[in-house]
């Protein structure tokens, strides 16, 4: 018996119950890894049931029978996940193939491989056992993960054709290629630039590391009964400070250990410990 014949609300309660769990489920490892690592790779998430329409219209398209849905229509349950840069896709694609409470089926990438359309995301079919009030049901769904500007292209592009009916002009259609690569162009510039403000932190958190090791340095020579230096060079280090000359301090950081170096040929045994 075709599906026509049951009850679609019915079909349509684990796909439901998936789609609600798997955004609580994302959501939450958004905010974890907020709080672990002061960075969250995912911005937010969206998901939605297929609606029966939609379902039938691929059904003929793709040429799946109605009662082979389940296996057929990969995407009735869809999760989105947004992220601010291209690298958190990878990132969070990782987390998900690690999951212990759903398998990844496979895996398409069209942001290596961009669609003709101009469509970058990537894409994961995953198999998901779902607990309903009489069984545990294992369900398909799609997890499609993508940047902020892929997502605002997909948006537009997605309602465009849908008020084409696919039947795109020509012209629009290079546009939309063309804006396509200026979303994948904007990207990369929010990369590169991302990079500089890593490596902008990295620095701070260099030079701010020279200050402390600089001034247990200085405290040093008072092990070594070097008390008059170790005074002039709190002081001069005072200067340097006032001045951020944090290639100053490098230098007078390698003074000081030459100067306690040569005390420990010295006289080895005395400074021990
Ligand atoms: N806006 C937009 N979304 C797309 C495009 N191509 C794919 N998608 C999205 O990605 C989903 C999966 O597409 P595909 O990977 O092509 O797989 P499919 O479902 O077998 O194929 P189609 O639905 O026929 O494209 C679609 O259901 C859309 O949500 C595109 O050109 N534009
Ligand atoms: N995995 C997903 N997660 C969240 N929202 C999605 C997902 N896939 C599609 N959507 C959104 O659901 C709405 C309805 O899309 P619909 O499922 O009818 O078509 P589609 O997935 O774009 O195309 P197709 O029928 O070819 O699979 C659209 O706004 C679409 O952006």
């Amino acid at each position: 018996m075709g599906m026509d014949g049951r009850n679609w609300e019915t079909f349509l309660l684990p796909y439901e119950q998936t789609v609600e769990e798997l955004k609580v489920k994302f959501k939450t490892m958004r905010s974890e890894l907020k709080k672990r690592e002061e960075y969250a790779p995912i911005e937010f998430v969206t998901g939605r049931v297929k609606r029966i329409t939609s379902i039938l219209e691929k059904a003929e398209r793709l040429d799946v029978p109605l009662d082979n849905l389940e296996e057929g229509i990969e995407d009735i349950a869809g999760i989105r996940i947004m992220c601010q840069f291209v690298e958190d896709i990878r990132r969070v694609a990782e987390y998900i193939r690690a999951r212990k409470d759903l398998t990844v089926l496979y895996e398409k990438d069209y942001i290596t491989n961009y669609k003709e359309s101009g469509y970058r995301s990537f894409h994961m079919i995953i198999r998901y056992p779902v607990q309903t009030a009489l069984e545990q049901k294992i369900v398909l769904a799609e997890i499609q993960i993508r940047t902020l500007a892929m997502n605002f292209w997909a948006t537009i592009e997605h309602s465009l054709n849908y008020k084409y009916r696919g039947g795109l002009p020509g012209d629009m259609r290079l546009r939309l290629q063309k804006s396509a690569q200026a979303a994948s162009v904007l990207d990369s510039e929010m990369s590169s630039i991302r990079e500089e403000i890593l490596d902008a932190q990295k620095l701070f958190e260099d030079d701010a590391n020279i200050v402390s090791t600089l001034l247990k340095t200085i405290h040093r020579l008072y092990a070594y009964h070097l008390v008059a230096e170790a005074v002039a060079y709190q002081a001069k280090f005072g200067e340097l400070f006032q001045a951020r000359d944090f290639e100053g301090m490098k230098q007078m950081m390698a003074e000081i250990k030459a100067i306690i170096a040569s005390k420990h040929e010295e006289d080895p045994e005395e400074y021990e410990g």
